[in-house]
């Protein structure tokens, strides 16, 4: 029997209603004055479902939808149409139980208590949730020393930085051991390290409790460091749901291959079908450095490196894999473009 998924999401629809805006002098002050109302469609029929234990990137440009999905996830939204289970409960019609078997944290704003230390604001989360005395101060303890949050447990949290407070943030939302965990732009304005900490986070919880996972991000490079699947939508529909290494494949086949030439070595080609040089090689500013081109799919990397030394005398050769980065860019370029 086919296990039931986690998060099932099907043709769900979100609209806005608003007032219309108005561009030209004055638009600012006509639109809030305006009577005129019009309905925008944020989320419109987005459909995907997750198993337990899958940590799935949610991606999208700005006002793609995202939060919009995430707010419907979490109960927070009703949609406009669809149906939406998330461990077999419908968000937004059962929240109190839904929100024992969740976990949220958006990185614009905290949940935590502004005026409060740290350790109270675990405290009330802990009774909030009815997590029993025992198990608070385990969990507590475990949260304690994974985020690191021990130098600033008594600090009230309107006085942590970012980084900080996002560590408290993720220990209040895992406290209570919720199977499911929503991530809104969990990394956002942190620095390398600290964001390097809470993607280390994230990706034990997944490994070890097998907490399913919903991250929502700008940054790809939390995306290279966590998700196998991602799910890219725009204006509210999908446009990609699978692998990142297929993804990678199907819209950036190409591998690079950097040759540092020997000093007073000059280019003299290559006869190798399905090699390239690169015709805009981002590293023309470095010295002797020649980028190659190819498909691996069609010429192996060692039959590319071996061709190269047999005619060239070479320092250095570096590969480079296409970024998640320069793909999601290619695909939102792709549909900007005139047919
Ligand atoms: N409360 C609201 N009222 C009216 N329109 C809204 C509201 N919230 C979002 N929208 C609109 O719905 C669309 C989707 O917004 P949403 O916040 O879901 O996008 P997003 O993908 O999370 O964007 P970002 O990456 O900028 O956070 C946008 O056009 C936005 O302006």
């Amino acid at each position: 029997m086919a296990i039931a998924p986690v998060i099932e999401v099907e043709e769900l629809v979100k609209e806005y209603r608003g007032p219309l805006r108005i561009e030209g002098p004055l638009g600012g002050l006509r639109t809030l004055l305006t009577r005129r109302h019009v309905t925008r469609r944020a989320v419109d029929g987005v459909s995907f479902s997750l198993g337990a234990g899958e940590l799935v990137g949610y991606l999208g440009p700005n006002g793609a939808g995202k939060s919009t999905t995430i707010k419907t996830l979490t109960g927070i939204l009703r949609p406009t149409s669809g149906r939406v289970r998330v461990a077999g409960l419908v968000p937004w019609r059962e929240r109190e139980r839904h929100a024992r078997n969740i976990g949220v944290v958006f990185g614009q704003r905290t949940q935590l208590w502004w005026d409060l230390p740290l350790r109270d604001s675990l405290e009330l989360v802990g009774r909030l949730y009815g997590v029993e005395r025992a198990r608070h101060r385990a969990n507590s303890a475990h949260l304690t020393e994974l985020l690191g949050l021990g130098p600033f447990l008594d600090t009230p949290v309107r006085q942590l930085s970012l980084g900080q407070r996002m560590r408290g943030d993720l220990a209040a939302a895992m406290l209570p051991e919720p199977r499911i965990l929503f991530l809104d732009e969990p990394t956002i304005g942190l620095d390398v390290v600290a964001r390097e900490r809470i993607r280390e986070f994230i990706a034990t919880r997944n490994r070890q409790d097998g907490t399913t996972i919903v991250l929502t991000t700008h940054d790809l490079d939390d995306v290279e460091r966590l998700c196998r699947r991602i799910v890219l939508i725009d204006e509210g529909r999908v446009l990609y749901d699978g692998d990142v290494a297929r993804l990678k494949e199907r819209y950036a086949p190409h591998r690079r291959l950097v040759v540092q030439l020997a000093d007073g070595g000059d280019w003299r080609g290559l006869d190798v079908p399905g090699v390239e040089r690169d015709p805009d090689p981002d590293r023309g500013a470095e010295a002797r450095a020649v980028t190659l081109r190819f498909d691996p799919a069609r010429v192996q990397v060692a039959e590319v490196v071996a061709a190269v030394l047999a005619r060239h005398a070479v320092t250095d050769l570096s590969l480079i894999e296409p970024g998640l980065e320069g793909v999601v860019h290619g695909i939102y370029a792709a549909r900007e473009a005139p047919a």
